[in-house]
């Protein structure tokens, strides 16, 4: 922790390897569940401040038809975008937390 100075500026992915490139999606509760457990690893093992100012997006074949739910859960920051930030619905994607 003491090596960076800028908390703000890491992003933490988190991508369920069967998720990746497959169709398959996390559900909101399951990338919420996840994302949750590592803020809170964050906040004992670093700092509040860490905690709060660390961006942790969901990777795993997220689409138009499914980011607005995804971005909508507590702690999904955001997304790391495979397949789907090649066609016109990225825009969507981008978006989903406007
Ligand atoms: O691994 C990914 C991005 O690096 C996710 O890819 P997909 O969105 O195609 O599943």
């Amino acid at each position: 922790p003491e090596n960076v100075s800028d908390w703000g500026k890491v992003v933490l992915a988190y991508e369920p390897v069967w998720a990746i490139g497959t169709g398959k999606t996390a559900s909101p509760e399951q990338a919420q569940e996840v994302h949750e457990k590592l803020r809170a690893w964050l906040r004992s093992n670093v700092s509040d401040d860490v905690a709060d100012s660390v961006r942790i997006i969901y990777g795993g074949s997220v689409t138009a038809g499914n980011c607005i739910e995804l971005a909508s859960q507590n702690d999904v920051d955001g997304f790391l975008v495979g397949g789907a930030s090649l066609k016109p619905e990225f825009i969507e994607i981008i978006n989903a937390r406007a």
